[in-house]
């Protein structure tokens, strides 16, 4: 599998504000290269915070590249995949409605009623670890059924994890032009953080887009 991380941040590298809104740091450009990666995608996924604070979608919204999608002998919408070891998403979240298949990534912790609610809701669950979702192991059994190159927006939580299990292979960074602040608010990369063995990355290219920067790396 083929895991892209993609993310928007402000000029001092926050995510979202204290307070967990979403903001809209990327510009017109951006957002229409972040549709286009979506299209190019088997999937997109986020962790269960990203689905509580902003109540995304994850569908492309260009008909011309879902035709392009269908064409091809695709869906129209890439998969969507929520990393949520204890089944908080709503069932009424935006991404178990029927644009795409929902696959929800879960733990031995989840509560077996609130399973059978969100596969009730559309979703197709997934379990793998005990406390938190093993991701490793979760993502080869989405490898198992077809999802090859993989797109993950987010959030900070999710994405240090995944550089934790080293499971990153390209890391897109929009650094656009604002500055959020506080001590709270999401970064690129939260959870526990590193102290040592930092991921390495190799800079593979740095464009001006909209009135921010994009930054690509590959983590070799
Ligand atoms: N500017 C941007 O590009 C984006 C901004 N955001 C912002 O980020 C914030 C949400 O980020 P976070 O709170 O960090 O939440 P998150 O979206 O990273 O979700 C974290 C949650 O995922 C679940 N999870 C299950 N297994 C996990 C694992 N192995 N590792 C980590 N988490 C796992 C846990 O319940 C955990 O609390 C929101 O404010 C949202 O607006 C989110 C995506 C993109
Ligand atoms: N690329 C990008 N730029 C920003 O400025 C953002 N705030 C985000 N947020 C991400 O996009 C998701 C919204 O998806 P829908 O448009 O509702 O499908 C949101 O959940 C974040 O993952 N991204």
């Amino acid at each position: 599998m083929h895991v892209v991380v993609n993310a928007a941040m402000s000029a001092d590298g926050k995510l979202s504000t204290r307070e967990r809104e979403q903001v809209e740091i990327s510009g017109p450009a951006d957002f229409d290269r972040v549709d286009a990666l979506r299209a190019e995608s088997d999937a997109v996924m986020v962790g269960v915070g990203t689905v509580l604070a902003d109540d995304p979608s994850l569908t492309v919204d260009d008909d011309a590249r879902r035709e392009r999608r269908r064409d091809a002998g695709k869906p129209d919408n890439p998969a969507r995949i929520i990393a949520d070891s204890r089944v908080r998403t709503p069932t009424d979240a935006r991404v178990l409605d029927d644009r795409a298949e929902t696959f929800l990534l879960t733990s031995e912790a989840a509560p077996q009623d609130f399973v059978a609610e969100i596969t009730e809701a559309g979703a197709e669950v997934v379990s793998a670890g005990e406390q938190q979702v093993a991701l490793p192991e979760a993502l080869a059994q989405l490898e198992d059924r077809g999802i090859e190159r993989l797109m993950v927006e987010g959030g900070g939580e999710l994405i240090f994890s995944l550089f934790a299990a080293d499971m990153v292979d390209e890391l897109s960074t929009f650094v656009g032009p604002a500055v959020i602040g506080g001590w709270k608010a999401p970064t690129l990369a939260d959870g526990d953080g590193f102290v040592g063995d930092f991921p390495e990355l190799s800079l593979r290219d740095v464009e001006r887009v909209d009135d921010g920067v994009l930054i690509r790396w590959d983590v070799p």
